[in-house]
């Protein structure tokens, strides 16, 4: 029989959300916390995404500055990347794969991790396959799902069976392959597309379905990728899709080490055919949630899609309130900040709960993960944006405005010999708030949060006259959008 153990809080999944969950749930208050990890504690943003691509990317953004740059200019002009440098300074923000650190922050926090694979088998129940034996773990309170997401690999003929690289090898790359396709457009496609070339990928063909990059930025943004991808040397492929793929000895290799011998891939657009061989294939075409082995039938749940939650995030159409779902498995906004949100959300939800406390004021419910979502796409450009596009603040039915400008202020062109950017602040002229920014340009990504407060916080443009930007920082290219709106 399996052994069985009791908590107040049982979170299935140790990534960023399920740790702020259960850190949350349980501060200060002597009650207990187990946290069900199957691989790493701190999960895919640490080990296989943010952490490992943001380390890939910012030698190339500082390199590209250095050149820009004169009296520094001529110090690193025609000389690369060191790669290896690079790939070891990567492989120390993911501490070798490493996870003890995190393991004795979740001890501090009065959290116990239990490692194996967990799986709902009722009510507030948690059944854990791990190496020592089955264990069964029964939550008091709460049992919190965050199980993260994993890359999908499209049904594309020999796709599967070329074993092509998906973000994990991608992040972490152990050789840099010669020629590469990227399949995708989205995010990971563009910071991949960028990191690679940055560490000498010769040929880099990006295949995308639809017609630009980055489609749920404002499309001024994607193109500015586009333009600068291709002056790096990237092809770029729209509306193309892959036909087929037929890959010489592929072999599991390991995680980011090639995976067998050169492939070659057929693509089409709706007129035309072509034959490309690469030596490696990256697939950055979305994620799926993590839903399929949870036993979310035991719970009369249905496994495979994005968890739906109310705003406490608790899951819907389960009776009695104890299970809730944060970060990239409920869908609501796949990024490690905001499943840090919610699970900081959930978790007070649960200790007011356990209180008896009502759930009063604006702690309890997350709202910032709907139309409020900061993201900076470390792209060279980098993109950053919060809250609506102008295009959404239109279907949400606002009287929308928009005001967009150069970024040209002392600040930008200090900071590098033609620093080129652009700022766009989309407007609800009824209530005159601001409810979405997006800049774009090298080193925009600090600018992202002053949008933020002036969003979440509704604040009118009339006071945002009074936050005076110091000079000379780029934050000035404030004053100029609410100059241009002024006209
Ligand atoms: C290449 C890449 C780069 C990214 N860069 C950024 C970025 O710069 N900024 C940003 O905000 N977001 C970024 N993201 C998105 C970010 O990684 C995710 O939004 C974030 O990791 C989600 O956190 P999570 O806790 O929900 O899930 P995860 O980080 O996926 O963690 C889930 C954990 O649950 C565990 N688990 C799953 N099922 C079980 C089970 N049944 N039993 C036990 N354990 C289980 C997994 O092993 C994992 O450790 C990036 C994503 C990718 C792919
Ligand atoms: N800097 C950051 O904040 C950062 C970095 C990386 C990833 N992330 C997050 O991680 C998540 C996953 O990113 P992603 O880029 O994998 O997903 P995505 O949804 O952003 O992009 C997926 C891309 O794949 C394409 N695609 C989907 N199915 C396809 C198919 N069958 N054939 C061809 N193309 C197909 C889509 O058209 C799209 O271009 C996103 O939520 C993203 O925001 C964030």
């Amino acid at each position: 029989m399996a052994e069985r153990r009791v908590f107040d809080v049982v979170v299935i999944g140790g990534g960023p959300a399920g740790e702020n969950a259960a850190a949350y749930a349980v501060a200060g208050g002597g009650r207990t916390a187990a946290l069900v990890e199957r691989e790493l504690v701190g999960g895919e943003c640490s080990y296989w995404a943010c952490m490992p691509s943001k380390a890939l990317l910012w030698p190339g953004e500082v390199l590209a500055q250095a050149r820009a740059m004169p009296g520094v200019r001529g110090l690193v002009d025609g000389r690369p990347l060191d790669v290896s440098a690079v790939l070891a300074r990567r492989d120390a923000f993911t501490n070798g794969h490493d996870d003890s650190g995190q393991v004795d922050w979740a001890r501090s926090a009065g959290i116990e991790v239990i490692r194996g694979h967990g799986r709902l088998v009722g009510d507030r129940t948690v059944e854990v396959d791990r190496p020592g034996g089955a264990l069964e773990l029964h939550a008091r309170e709460a049992v919190v799902l965050a199980t993260g997401s994993a890359a999908t690999v499209p049904p594309v003929a020999g796709l599967a069976e070329a074993l092509p690289w998906t973000s994990r090898d991608v992040t972490n790359l152990h050789e840099v392959p010669e020629r590469v396709l990227v399949l995708g457009g989205g995010v990971v496609a563009c910071e991949s597309a960028t990191w690679l070339l940055a560490l000498g990928v010769r040929e880099l063909t990006m295949v995308v379905r639809g017609a630009s990059l980055l489609a749920r930025s404002e499309p001024w943004a994607g193109e500015r990728v586009v333009e600068r991808l291709r002056e790096l040397g990237a092809r770029i492929l729209f509306e193309t899709e892959l036909g087929s793929v037929r890959r010489e000895a592929p072999g599991a290799s390991g995680e980011g080490w090639v995976h067998g011998g050169p492939a070659t891939v057929s693509l089409g657009t709706a007129t035309d055919a072509e034959t490309v061989t690469v030596d490696e294939i990256v697939v950055a075409a979305g994620r799926r949630p993590g839903t399929a082995d949870l036993g979310l039938e035991s719970v009369g749940l249905t496994r495979g899609r994005a968890l739906d939650t109310d705003d406490h995030l608790a899951v819907a159409g389960v009776a009695g309130g104890w299970l809730y779902a944060v970060g990239d498995v409920n869908g609501r906004a796949a990024l490690t900040h905001m499943g840090k949100y919610q699970g900081r959300v959930c978790g007070d939800v649960i200790a007011a709960r356990a209180a008896g406390r009502a759930l009063d004021g604006p702690r309890y419910t997350a709202s910032a993960d709907r139309t409020q979502t900061p993201q900076v796409v470390f792209t060279d450009p980098q993109v950053g944006s919060v809250g609506l596009t102008e295009q959404q603040a239109r279907a949400n039915g606002l009287a929308v405005e928009s005001v967009s400008v150069d970024i040209a202020v002392a600040g930008s062109a200090l900071h590098n010999d033609g620093y080129r950017g652009r700022a766009q602040l989309v407007l609800d002229g009824a209530t005159d708030t601001v409810v979405g920014a997006t800049f774009v340009g090298p080193d925009i990504a600090e600018l992202v949060h002053a949008a933020t407060v002036a969003v979440v916080g509704r604040v009118p443009l009339e006071r945002l006259w009074h936050a005076v930007p110091s000079y000379p920082t780029m934050s000035e290219v404030w004053l100029r959008l609410l100059e241009a709106r002024r006209g």
